[in-house]
């Protein structure tokens, strides 16, 4: 997937005209990839030596003077949480508008870089008196551009390309980030050298993180991944720390810069309260994750099956009812070579994107089948609508007529519809319940994203 540049404005600024000035008038190319909402069209684009894709996030209309649509402004930033820049394009013929400062001051609540792009400056002398005024919306620099002519186009792409990074570094911000976490003694460094062992192995330390923390990378079909803090990992075996010692400070920075977290466990030990510890983090921090229980070697298999273990684990982890498990043995390698197999399907769970449309037949669905709860004065829970507003990890918003009709029991069923019927296998599903009618509410959790770059 190639870097995304989102472009916002009210109806009718010529934000098509931009698309197609970009990309070119030819057919639109739509890409149907996993990982991308449907609901939006991206079209390749290239720029000296880099390339990138272009969404056109649709206009941003307004229910009254000031306020977004809540369901368009969701779309829109869902759009902003994956793109590396937007570009806020304006109508330089038609002026400052208010719509546009109210784009312009949530625009500057988004966590994206923004270059302005002042539309309809056919004449360039002309082009920069009427942008001038535009620097009034605190973006930078604006730049009159016509879309329809090409005018000023270059100088606006010069300054978009700033913040798309070359493929070479995207590539590297595309890796799957997986740290391994568990109690000591519990097979960690054994299952890292069981990983890394045969494959080739690079050492590479990284900056801008713990100073000795050291990141392993693991190549396998094409695809890459980042093993978090090795060091973290071995450091324990040349000090003594004593067998209590355990740094869990570090294991929670580990999980915070993971996409997927390998949360071991001894099967020996089965879950400890520690174990539970380390489970509630990775749920809070809303990663994938996958149980690896390891020293399955070590186990009487006359007297217990891997059924009776299952059901231990999950009875224990019943909270992380999502993820896999996988039985392995680093000491004699069973198993091992599935866990990559595991941690490829989390991460695709953890970056999945459904379309608005297809949420909603889920939720249609559901509901016929089993009507949301009724108050004691015959009110009955309603949902209007849904879509998924962020990935990493996937997280839905439900607008409903008021969220305190849906009991814990109804939103359990929810989120097992949209996981029976959408996959989001191996991650933690976020299911945002709002009333409609309060808008502090809509805005909430509309901003967190995994940041680019
Ligand atoms: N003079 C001039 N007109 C333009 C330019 N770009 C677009 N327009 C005109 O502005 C109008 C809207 O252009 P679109 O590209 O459809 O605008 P949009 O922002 O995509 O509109 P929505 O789809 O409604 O959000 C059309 O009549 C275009 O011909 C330009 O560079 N110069
Ligand atoms: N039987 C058996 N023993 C294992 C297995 N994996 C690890 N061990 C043993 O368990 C002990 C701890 O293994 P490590 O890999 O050092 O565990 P760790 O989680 O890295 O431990 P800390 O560094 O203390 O956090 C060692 O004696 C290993 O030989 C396994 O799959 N089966």
């Amino acid at each position: 997937m190639l870097p995304i540049v989102a472009i916002i404005g009210r109806p009718n600024v010529g934000k098509s005209a931009l698309v197609n000035r970009l990309c070119g008038e030819q057919d639109a190319i739509v890409f149907d990839q996993p990982g991308v909402t449907r609901d939006r069209t991206y079209r390749r684009a290239f720029w000296q030596d880099r390339e990138f894709q272009v969404v056109d996030t649709g206009g941003l209309v307004f229910d009254d003077e000031t306020e977004f649509l809540p369901l368009i402004r969701e779309q829109a930033e869902a759009a902003l949480s994956e793109s590396v820049v937007a570009i806020f394009v304006v109508d330089g013929k038609l002026g400052l508008t208010a719509g546009d400062e109210e784009i312009a001051s949530w625009l500057r609540s988004q966590p994206v870089p923004v270059v302005l792009a002042v539309n309809k400056c056919e004449s360039e002398t002309q082009g920069l008196t009427l942008a001038a005024e535009f620097w009034n919306l605190g973006l930078g620099e604006p730049f009159p551009i016509s879309a329809i002519h090409g005018n000023g186009t270059g100088d606006l792409l010069e300054k978009v390309t700033e913040y798309v990074p070359s493929m070479d570094e995207w590539e590297e911000v595309e890796e799957t980030k997986v740290a391994i976490v568990g109690r000591p003694n519990v097979g960690k460094s054994s299952l890292l050298n069981a990983l890394t062992g045969e494959k080739r192995a690079i050492v590479s330390p990284i900056s801008g993180t713990t100073r000795d923390a050291i990141d392993m990378v693991v190549e396998r079909d094409g695809k890459t991944y980042r093993l978090i803090d090795t060091a973290g990992i071995r450091r324990k075996k040349n000090v003594d720390y004593g067998t209590e010692f355990f740094s869990i400070n570090r294991a929670f920075k580990a999980i915070k810069r993971a996409d997927v977290v390998l949360f071991v466990i001894d099967v020996l030990d089965g879950v400890t309260e520690q174990d539970l510890k380390l489970a509630g983090r990775i749920i809070d921090e809303g990663k994938a994750a996958v149980i690896v229980v390891n020293k399955w070697d070590a186990v009487e298999k006359d007297t217990h099956t891997i059924y009776e273990y299952q059901k231990i684990i999950g009875d224990r982890l019943y909270f992380m009812e999502w993820a896999d498990r996988v039985f392995t043995s680093a000491m004699t390698g069973k198993r091992v070579d599935k866990i990559l197999d595991l941690i490829d399907t989390a991460a695709e769970g953890h970056q999945k994107r459904v379309s608005t449309s297809v949420i909603n037949e889920v939720i249609e669905d559901a509901v016929r089948w089993h009507s949301p709860p009724t108050s004691r004065q015959g009110k009955q829970g309603k949902i209007y609508y849904g879509t998924q507003v962020t990935s990493k990890p996937p997280t839905i918003a439900l607008f409903v007529n008021d969220p305190k009709r849906f009991n814990d029991s109804y939103r359990r069923y929810m989120e097992k519809q949209f996981r029976q019927q959408l996959g989001f296998h191996g991650t933690p599903l976020k299911l945002l319940w709002r009333g409609k009618s309060l808008r502090e509410g809509e805005k909430m959790g509309s901003s967190n994203r995994a940041t680019k770059v």
